[in-house]
Parts: structure tokens; sequence; C-alpha cells
């Protein structure tokens, strides 16, 4: 038996996100941003720090990180890892940092919701449930070091350890939390068909669904989510240098994607610290160059339903943050190239316009190599997502309900009344009503139904039809009765009018 150790000065205790974090019995707090904490902790005792933790988004983490060192006040020193070039994309340890250095201001987040904003270029709300004076106080009372590796920050930390403790700055305070509910519209859970003409179009359409019919669930992470599982997501017409509404409504711009790309189509070395990049999953993790290979099969085999790219490795089962994006096919059919992306867990809100802009990217490099080694001209056919776990995590629910409150209606009215199903034709003969089906494009005529019961002949083409879109059945539907009065009142009918 070992001598029982005499209970430690400073003990953390972690308020919100706890399974998040890695406690321990210092006086420092160490913020990794997108680095894993865990090849931190190893490389330091115990005793020597008071908490480790991600920061991955200066909207959603810094709040909460505020408040835990609140709840904590024996915590005097904090560093912030900048290791990354997520780091460098969030700018989440960037908004930390003048936080302590610039302060903040009250004011108003994206929702409109009354917040603290961090005196920052980088966007990063706190609570306003958090009492200013103590945020304040806070800022005055914890000396804040960079770090830009690994090796820094254990060397800074250790050299904090050296001091002499310090007292507490205060007294450990916590403050409400104030919780936001959806309301939610029935609907399935399996097999969602979302079809945009753009990313960020498509992306409104995709936040409304699972806003409106996800499931609410526990996340991994201390928090909830809403979720649907496998939602396929068809985006035709992505323009080659993409697509950014005016205000851009989209979590990230053109400069953020400029460099997200080249986290999918670069190779990059094995970094400690990081979990994985997608280029480098595709490029080399394998031994071979996915991306060569398919270029290569396709203009080898133009018809070829082989076009497989793996990112994951059987070894990922055996440690946490395996990629999220696990499988993509290329395919040509009718001389265009579309490329799916199969992704395991999808965090569709912040997570997923980037994803399909830098898919998209590797679609468009893909063809581009394929046109200039080969005879092959294709077009870009459509991009199309398939998400496992398609979630939205609760804290941004509020962002999205603003969202689809100002986007949602204005994109889904704009109607070009095109129906991969066809057009019906309408007219009533000899005392029967006649529908004709016609193909959308030649309007060839390719079924018939007749009949005097609209409901009958409604249930008929649903029937043959199932994938008709819903407002055109609905269309249908007050024709077929409006032919259905004149037939019974003996009047003409004519479509439409
Ligand atoms: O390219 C990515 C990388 C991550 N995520 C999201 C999905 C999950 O919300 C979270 C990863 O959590 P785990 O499934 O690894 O626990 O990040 C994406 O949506 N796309």
């Amino acid at each position: 038996m070992s001598i029982a150790q005499a209970s430690p000065r400073f003990q953390y205790i972690p308020h919100y996100k706890p399974n998040q974090l890695l406690c321990g019995y210092g006086q420092t707090a160490i913020i990794t941003g997108w680095t894993v904490k865990q090849s931190i902790a190893k490389r330091l005792e115990i005793e020597e720090y008071a908490v480790i933790g991600n920061l991955y988004s200066a909207t959603r983490g810094i709040s909460p990180l505020l408040r835990n060192l609140i709840a904590n006040p024996h915590v005097r020193f904090l560093v912030i890892l900048n290791a990354t070039k997520e780091d460098r994309n969030s700018g989440s340890g960037e908004c930390l940092r003048d936080f302590f250095m610039k302060g903040f201001t009250l004011g108003k987040s994206d929702t409109g919701r009354d917040a603290w904003i961090v005196n920052s270029p980088v966007t990063g709300y706190i609570d306003i449930e958090i009492d200013g004076e103590v945020l304040e106080k806070l800022r005055q009372s914890i000396e804040v070091r960079d770090a830009r590796s690994i090796e820094e920050t254990v060397q800074t930390v250790k050299s904090f350890y050296q001091r002499q403790p310090v007292e507490a700055w205060g007294e450990a305070l916590t403050f409400p939390v104030l919780e936001t509910m959806p309301s939610i519209l029935p609907g399935t859970r399996y097999g969602h068909r979302i079809e945009g003409k753009n990313i960020a179009e498509t992306w409104v359409k995709i936040l409304h669904r699972i806003k409106t019919t996800g499931t609410i669930r526990p996340t991994g992470y201390d928090g909830k989510w809403q979720e649907l599982i496998d939602l396929m997501a068809v985006v035709t017409d992505e323009p080659a240098d993409f697509y950014f509404p005016e205000p851009n409504y989209l979590p990230i711009d053109r400069a953020f994607i400029e460099e997200y790309i080249s986290q999918i189509l670069d190779d990059s070395p094995y970094t400690e610290g990081v979990k994985y990049t997608y280029g480098q999953r595709l490029r080399s993790w394998f031994g071979r160059d996915q991306i060569e290979q398919v270029i290569a099969k396709l203009i080898g085999e133009i018809d070829a339903a082989s076009g497989v790219m793996s990112l994951w490795d059987v070894k990922d089962h055996e440690k946490g943050g395996s990629p999220c994006l696990n499988h993509i096919w290329v395919r040509v059919v009718d001389n265009e190239l579309s490329l799916t992306a199969v992704l395991r867990s999808n965090d569709m809100f912040a997570a997923w316009p980037a994803n399909a802009m830098g898919l998209r990217a590797l679609q468009q490099h893909i063809r581009d190599a394929i046109a200039d080694r080969s005879e092959y001209n294709l077009t870009m056919g459509p991009l199309i997502t398939l998400s496992q776990s398609a979630h939205i995590y609760d804290d941004t629910w509020e962002n999205v309900d603003k969202l689809i409150a100002n986007q949602y209606e204005r994109i889904i009215n704009q109607r070009d009344f095109y129906d991969p199903s066809g057009n019906f034709l309408i007219e009533i003969e000899a005392g029967q009503i006649v529908i004709q089906q016609t193909t959308p494009g030649s309007g060839e005529v390719v079924a018939c139904y007749t009949g005097k019961n609209p409901l009958k002949i409604i249930r008929e083409i649903c029937t043959a039809s199932p994938a008709i879109i819903p407002e055109h059945i609905g269309y249908l539907g007050i024709e077929l009765q409006k032919a259905y009065d004149c037939l019974k009142g003996d009047r003409a009918y004519i479509q439409d009018r």
C-alpha cells in the first residue's frame, strides 16, 4: 500500500463540458485549440496543470471556457496553443487571447441575442448571463501566454509551475445557462434526399430539414444535437469559383476555403497532435496516391464503376478522432463526372459547407486532370454527399433558426416547375378525366391515366411515380377536382384556367 497522499491544494471542478477536459491539480489552464489534448498531457505531471481542453470555435467555445475559469479562480495562468491550420482558420485561440488583451463590449450576437462581444477581429461571444464585472476581474487576474508548438506549451507550463503557488483571485462563481429548445415536426428519421443548385442554398434546405424533423439526442460531447440519419445532398450547379451569397450567410468565406481545399487535395506529413488530414489519407496514408489512381482508372476505363477512394483505416477503431469523411466515389455518365462522398458523422451547420466546397474542388481537380491527360473533356456533374449522422449541435440552434427565418422561404420559393417525374396534361374526353404523363424534356407521352374519381387517379399516379414532388401532386389534386366538377356540371374543362 502506498502512503496516503496529502489532498491536492488546487482541484479543478469542470462545471461545463466536463467530459471534454483533462483536469489536474495546478494553476495553469492549457487551451490546445485543435491539437489533441493528450499530446500535451502525456508530457506533464498532473500537478503542473489545472486543466487541458480544446477550443474549436470562438462563437461557441469561449463562453463555457470562461464560465469554467470563473468557477475555478485558483487558475492564474493560461497558455493558448495555436499550432495548426485549423486554429488559424477558426481564429478561436486568437479571439481568446484578445479577450484577455483587449476586453469585451456589450453587443448583439448574429441571432440578435444580447451578448458580450470580444474586442477582436474574430467574432467571439460570451453569454450575457455572466456578470461583466466578474469577467473584467478574470481578465485582470490571469497571466496569458501564447505557444506555437507542443514543446513551447510544455515549457511554458513548467515555468509557471516553478513559481510559488498564487492565491485564488476571488470566490468560485457560476451563472445561469439559458436553454434553447427546438419545436419539432413529425417526419422520417432515415434516408433524406435534398437537392439544390448550389452549396449555399442546399445548406439552408438541409438545416431546415434537420431542424424541423431531426431527433434530439445527447452527443458524445456533453451537449445535445438534433440529427437525421443518412441525409443525401445533391448539389447540381455549384460554379467553379464557388457561390457565396451576398451578404454571405455561410459560416465560411473565400479566404477560408482557399486554405481548406489544400487539406483535401494536398498531402501533408504526419504531425503529432493532428489526428489526420483528408489530403494525407488520399495521397499517401495507404502508400498510394488514391486521387492519381482514380484519374488513371477513369482515363483507362471511362465507364468504370470502381473510381473509389477510401479514407477509413481499419486501425481507426483503435483511437479516438477518426476521419469523418470516409469514402469518395467518382463516376462518369453521359460525359459528366459526378462525385459522391460518404461521411460517417457530419456537423451540418459548422462543417458541411466547407466539406462540400473542398469535395467540389477535388471533383474539379479530377475532371481537369482527365481533360489534360486524355481525350475526355467531361462536364462537371453533381456533387453528392451522404452524411450518416447529419446533425446540428445545440449551441448553434439559435443561429440555425435565424438563418431559416431569413433565407429558407426565399430559397424554397424559387420555383422552376421542373419535376424529374415529368408533366401531366389533363383533359375531359368521352365522359372521363384523361391524364397523359410526359417526359420533362421533350414532352413524349409515357403513361396515361383515366377515370372519374380524382382521389383514385391521384393514388394511381403516386403509386406509379412515388418520387413526384409534393407541390406538384398538390397541384394535380386541385386540377383533378376542377376537372371532376366540370364533368359533373357538364362544363368544358381547360387545365390551369
Ligand atoms: O470534416 C469534418 C470533420 C468533422 N466533422 C464533425 C462531425 C462531428 O460533429 C465532429 C467529429 O466528432 P467525432 O464523430 O469524431 O466524435 O466533427 C465534420 O462534420 N466534418
